[in-house]
């Protein structure tokens, strides 16, 4: 069986990575599994714990870390996020496409590892946009939405690192496109 890829999806915080994500993330003929990261940052209203993230101490996460349990890992804007390691390998060896949606430091150590990611940047329309969206979803106070815009200018100074630059101006749009070049890695790897 052919191994399935590693796909590795950036963006600044407030992009839409996750509205995009679910336009596509459960089209079957992606054979996509999402791999659920590890943060110490609290639970958003409808976010749920081991589907959106595993939501831990800063303890629990370090733990982890020390014991050589994440693929990779990253401090953002007062968290941290990792992938734990265990299950990527298992599912990319049954055929899974496996998608981690991280952060650009994250993205370097994975891609590391592992050359051969296929790694997408998604960019907004403008910035001016960006801080609409993060201001709109409403789940940050005001200093930590000035924190992540500040993270984000520096983040994409980064999207030359990427194989692919998709700018999210409409959601389904932007899905379409990773759709295409998702399965066109498919059919060359
Ligand atoms: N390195 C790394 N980054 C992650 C991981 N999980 C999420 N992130 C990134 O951490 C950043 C903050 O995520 P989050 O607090 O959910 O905010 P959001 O991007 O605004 O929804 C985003 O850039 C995520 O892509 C992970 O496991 N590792
Ligand atoms: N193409 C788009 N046009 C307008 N608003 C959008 C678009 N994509 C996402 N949004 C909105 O922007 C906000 C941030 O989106 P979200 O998916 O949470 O971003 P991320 O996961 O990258 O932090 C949400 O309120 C979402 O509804």
């Amino acid at each position: 069986m052919k191994k399935g890829l590693l796909i590795v999806l950036s963006g600044p915080s407030g992009v839409g990575k996750g509205t995009v994500l679910k336009e596509f993330i459960n089209d079957p003929d992606l054979k996509l599994s999402y791999s659920v990261s590890l943060t110490t940052r609290k639970m958003r209203p409808g976010e749920k714990d081991g589907v959106n993230y595993h939501f831990v101490s800063k303890e629990e996460f370090l733990k982890v870390r020390d014991a050589g349990g994440l693929l990779e890992s990253a401090e953002f804007v007062g968290n941290y996020y990792g992938t734990p390691v265990a299950g990527v390998e298992e599912l990319r060896n049954k055929g899974r496409n496996v998608l981690l949606e991280i952060e650009v430091q994250g993205a370097r150590q994975v891609r590391q590892k592992c050359p051969d990611a296929l790694t997408i940047f998604i960019v907004p329309p403008s910035m001016e946009e960006l801080e609409r969206r993060i201001r709109g979803r409403g789940t940050e106070p005001e200093e930590i939405v000035q924190q992540r815009l500040a993270k984000a200018s520096r983040e994409m100074d980064m999207i030359g690192e990427y194989k692919y630059v998709v700018c999210n101006d409409d959601p389904r749009l932007a899905a379409d496109i990773i759709r295409v070049i998702i399965k066109r890695h498919m059919e060359q790897e």
